[in-house]
This record gives structure tokens, sequence and C-alpha cells, in this order.
């Protein structure tokens, strides 16, 4: 009978080794991962932030291979730094597994982060490796301003436009068809198992003097909410102006869930909603609404088509 090598077998230290054996460091790096810190550079200020992937929580081992998991892990933390409107640099990975994860899933999963760095732009320099009762993943990236002012949500103003860009709906559709069993169609599957960041996109938003920005991590109307409550007015979304994916209203049918659900409350597709002074939304970008004045809306939220949405606005953790 064939058996697995397992990183208990391996040992902690030729794990870490087999794991980082294959990283390249971009040029800002002077010191990667072997010492008790890493050393890069930064172009202006650092810009830093923390995402948590856990086992049964944020993916599934059947669900998505390690390379996968890999992947997403480095995405939905870039994601943060482009909402910032800063440049991602360099970013180290906490990782925690029980002994018995096959050593093959630990070296395919930083096989993963490695590929998505790559496309990100961006180096890991260093961890830590941990033993756990499942695996969990703490990303910390940090990203450089490179001579622009960080871009936060507290700038939006009323009469600027909500525009967005990036896949909206797709990874929700496809933890519905994961979790009915379905492998297909393959495009929601494949957002839910690592999401398609539109990486460059926060700093073209910034050099065209976007106003206030956010990932879509939760869910469009829960991550634009956070956006009108720092901001302090209210929002407006055209649900006419959405694209609704056509996999998605596929999935959307095969299910019986209104397609629109996804699109407004489902989280971890990492797409960038913004607003910007009218005219000025940058190619490439779709204006889905606008930010009101105080006396058409006086409550800092997010209507849908004028209205206020009884449904659910996005995921929250520690709901029952
Ligand atoms: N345990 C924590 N300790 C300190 N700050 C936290 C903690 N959890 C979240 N935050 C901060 O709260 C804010 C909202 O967090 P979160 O909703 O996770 O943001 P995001 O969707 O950008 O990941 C962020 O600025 C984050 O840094
Ligand atoms: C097994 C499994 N169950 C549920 C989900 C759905 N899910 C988990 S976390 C999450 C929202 C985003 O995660 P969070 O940790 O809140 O990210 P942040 O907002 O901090 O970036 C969603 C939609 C999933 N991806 N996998
Ligand atoms: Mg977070």
């Amino acid at each position: 009978m064939a058996t697995t090598t397992t990183i208990s077998q391996v040992g902690e230290f030729p794990l870490i080794s087999s794991m980082v054996g294959d990283l390249t460091m971009g040029q800002a790096v002077t010191l990667g991962p072997g010492d008790d810190g890493a050393v890069f550079q930064v172009d202006g200020s650092a810009v830093v932030s923390t995402d948590v992937l856990v086992e049964e929580v944020h993916f599934r081992r059947r669900w998505s291979t390690a390379t996968d998991v890999g992947r997403k892990a480095v995405a939905v933390n870039v994601s943060d730094i482009e909402a910032m409107g800063a440049v991602p640099v360099a970013l180290v990975v906490g990782f925690s597994a029980p002994g018995d994860l096959p050593a093959s899933w630990a070296r395919e999963f930083m096989a993963g982060m490695t590929a998505e760095s790559q496309k990100a732009g961006v180096s890991v320099v260093g961890g830590d490796t941990t033993g756990g009762p499942v695996v969990s993943i703490a990303v910390t990236v940090i990203g450089q301003t490179a001579g622009m002012a960080p871009v936060r949500r507290d700038g939006a103003v009323p009469g600027d436009e909500v525009a967005v860009i990036g896949q909206l709906g797709l990874a929700a559709a496809g933890l519905a068809l994961l979790g009915r069993g379905f492998r297909s169609p393959r495009a929601v599957v494949a957002a839910q198992r690592c999401p398609e960041v539109p990486y460059g996109q926060g700093r073209v938003a910034a050099k065209a003097g976007v106003h206030a920005m956010i990932d879509v991590s939760d869910g469009l109307l829960a991550d634009l909410g956070h956006i009108a409550e720092a901001s302090g007015f209210a929002m407006d979304i055209d649900t006419a102006k959405l694209d609704i994916t056509e996999s998605v209203r596929t999935v959307g049918m095969a299910t019986g869930v209104d397609p629109l659900t996804w699109v407004l409350a489902g989280g971890e597709d990492h797409a960038l909603a913004a607003t910007f002074a009218p005219g000025t939304v940058p190619d490439g970008w779709t204006v889905v609404g606008r930010v009101l004045p105080p006396d058409e809306a006086p409550d800092p939220t997010v209507l849908v088509d004028g209205q206020v949405w009884q449904q659910e606005r996005g995921w929250t953790h520690f709901h029952s």
C-alpha cells in the first residue's frame, strides 16, 4: 500500500526548507527567509494588512487543492493593499497544520502562494510554521504608498459615482455549488477556490483621484456600507447597472436562488468598489450607483434601487 509522507514525518526544519526552497525575491528585498527577520525597502509609507484563512471556515481541503488555498491566501491579502491604492511589496505567512497533513500539501500550498505572488508583484519574505488542530493560514502583507496618499474609506461625498471593477457573485455561487456537491460551471467554482483580484486597479483608481475605496470580501452591500458609514453619507445602488455573469445566472436557475443576492451580498470575490467625482471613473470600471446628499437619505446606509434592502448584506463571522 502506498504511504503518504506527512509533515510530522518530515519534521519542522526540513519542512520549512522544502516550503521556502523555490521562493524568489523581488528587487526591494535584501534579506528573505532564513534569518530572524526579513529586510526590504519600501517607497514612502508602509501599508500593512492581515487576513486569516481557517480550514472549514474559509476553505475545505476536499473542495480546494493546496495550490488553490495558497493562491487564495495571497489574493485576499493583496486585495486589501489594492484597496488602499498602494503597491504590494512583501508578505509573511503563518502556517499551522496537523501532523498528519501530507507534506506534498504544504509544498503545493507554497507553490500556489508563489504563483499568485508573482501575478500580484509581491515577494513571500518569511513566515512561521507550527502544529495545530486544522490548517490555519495567517498572511500579513506590506505595501508601499510610493508617492501617493493612501486611499481611505471615509472620503466619499454626495454626488460621487459608485463604481466597481472585478467579479461579483461568482465566489458565492461557487460556494453554493460546492456545498451541493457540484464542480461546474468551472468559472464560479474556480472563483470560490481563488478570486480573480483586479491587480493594479487600486493604483489606477488612486491615480484617477478616487475618493474612497474598499475590496469586496464580505459582500458588495456590506463593504460599501463601511464606506457609507465612514464617510457619513448614504449611497444608492442601481441594480440595472450590475453585470450578472452568465455562469452566475445559470447557477441561480439550477439552485433556485436569485443571482442578484450573490452579486449584492456574496463575499470573497475581492472586486474593488470605490467612489469617484463624476466623470473621473477610470476605464474598465462600471458605475453602479451614486452617493446621496443627506437631504435625500439622512442615514449613512446603502440603498438598493432607492429602497432599504431587507435581505442579507454580506458575510459575518460568528453568526449562528
Ligand atoms: N483582532 C483585531 N485586532 C486589531 N484590529 C483588528 C482586528 N480584527 C480586525 N481589525 C481591524 O478592523 C478593521 C476591519 O477588519 P476587516 O473587516 O477584517 O477588514 P478587511 O475586510 O479589510 O479584511 C481593519 O482595519 C482591521 O485591521
Ligand atoms: C467552507 C467554507 N464555508 C464558508 C465560506 C464562505 N466564507 C467564509 S469567510 C467569508 C467572507 C470573507 O472572509 P473574512 O474572514 O470576513 O475576510 P475579510 O473581510 O476579513 O477580508 C465567506 C463568504 C467559505 N469560503 N468556505
Ligand atoms: Mg480582514
